[in-house]
């Protein structure tokens, strides 16, 4: 049995983990978790799961929750996501959150020894310096969930990386795939959140929309599978069929394939080394998808994918700033305070003023991406 916290529980990789937890009773267990506001949604998770602990992000949702916690506590804020990670009947955090908020409680729980499955790429980008040498001082596996990176952790199949020629990431395009520049003046935010293939949370919706999501993936690759970023590559695949690939040495090519549906990597990385059936996953029919289209990415049209670039390579505190910046951006453009262009345009000048600090430790991390906030806030 693997006991679980899981933090995001009521996101849409929260939810999809629930639906995994409870399609396998006898392998998994939910012993905490967390959600940000939907005090409904937490209490029907205590009611389903009966965990042990849960954390809500503002206190005064705890008086909310408080008549359907039963045998459960509950606790809030930053310190509660950490509580929920360190849980001490879990074996493996499931980090679903959104924003690099997911940043303390994953070195946290590496810290203690326990297995991480990572969903929340802002956590990697902000700081994949501090997680990556975590990891690798404790012996923790850091599990891919992400669908490319459990594609291409699942190409790899343990080959050693000196035989990893190059990572193929692809990228549906985004709701705007097929758009230009001049037509991305006039986009709304109900057109940005229609993505052709994923049904995900806001946030990540808008960030493929930008290809800004494709540039975190690109840093986050980085970190997973540590290649320097002239072997990281992007290829536009609008289907979303191939999730990405991996090229060896000798040329050869090994690719995932799959329908669209985040259950399999997420269950995959709760059951690695093993697999389960995923019985009700739409099987793949390629007669029916019947072709697949392949173009190469453009970094002046999509520019937050060449300022990910530019970060990565960079290093030290960029990839910190770019996506606090963007985090900003995202939520000031869901909050309908600015246009879909100007969270480039809010990044890009975040990035310019900041001076590059070469090797950021978990403070200065914290202090950095709250600077950026504010830079961004102050443009606004
Ligand atoms: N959705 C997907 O298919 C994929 C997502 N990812 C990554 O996974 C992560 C989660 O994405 P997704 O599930 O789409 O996001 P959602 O917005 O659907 O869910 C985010 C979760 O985080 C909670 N949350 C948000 N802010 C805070 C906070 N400040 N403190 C505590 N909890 C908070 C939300 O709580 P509440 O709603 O209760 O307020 C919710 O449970 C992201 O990093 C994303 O990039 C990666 C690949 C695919
Ligand atoms: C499902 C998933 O992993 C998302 O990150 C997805 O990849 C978004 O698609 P694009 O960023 O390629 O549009
Ligand atoms: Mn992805």
């Amino acid at each position: 049995m693997k006991r679980i916290s899981l933090l995001g529980a009521s996101g849409s990789i929260g939810t999809q983990t629930l639906d995994i937890i409870r399609l396998h009773p006898e392998q998994f267990q939910l012993t905490a978790f967390s959600v940000g506001r939907n005090i409904e949604f937490a209490a029907k998770v205590i009611a389903e799961f009966g965990p042990d602990l849960v954390s809500v992000q503002r206190r005064e949702d705890l008086d909310r929750l408080r008549p359907f916690l039963a045998h459960t506590k509950a606790v809030y804020g930053e310190n509660g996501l950490l509580e929920v990670a360190l849980h001490p009947d879990s074996s493996l955090l499931v980090n679903a959150v959104v924003g690099s908020v997911g940043l303390v409680p994953t070195l946290g729980a590496i810290e203690a020894g326990k297995t991480i499955a990572i969903a929340n790429k802002e956590t990697l980008v902000t700081a994949g310096h501090l997680v990556t040498e975590a990891a690798r001082r404790h012996g923790v596996d850091l599990l891919p969930v992400d669908s490319e990176h459990s594609a291409i952790f699942q190409a790899l199949n343990g080959e050693d990386e000196k035989r990893i020629s190059r990572l193929i990431l692809t990228a549906s395009g985004g709701s705007f795939r097929d758009q230009t520049r001049a037509d991305l003046e006039s986009v709304t935010l109900e057109d940005a959140l229609k993505h052709p293939n994923w049904s995900m949370g806001s946030k990540i919706t808008i960030d493929s929309a930008t290809m800004m999501n494709k540039g975190l993936e690109v840093i986050e690759a980085h970190w997973l599978f540590g290649l320097p970023y002239n072997q990281i590559d992007v290829v536009l695949h609008k289907e979303s069929i191939i999730h990405s690939m991996v090229e060896f040495v000798d040329r050869s090519v090994m690719a995932q394939l799959g329908t669209p549906d985040m259950r399999v990597p997420i269950q995959y990385a709760l059951t690695y080394p093993d697999r389960l059936p995923l019985p009700d996953a739409k099987q793949l029919q390629l007669w029916e998808i019947g072709t697949l289209h392949f173009q190469q990415m453009d970094l002046e049209r999509f520019r937050c994918l060449r300022f990910a670039y530019e970060a990565g390579r960079m290093g030290g505190s960029l990839p910190t700033v770019m996506n606090a910046a963007n985090e900003a951006a995202v939520e000031a453009f869901l909050q309908r305070k600015i246009s879909f262009l100007q969270i480039e345009e809010l990044i890009e000048q975040a990035m310019y003023h900041h001076t590059v600090c070469p090797n950021p430790g978990l403070e200065e991390i914290r202090e950095i991406d709250a600077a950026a906030r504010r830079y961004v806030m102050g443009q606004i």
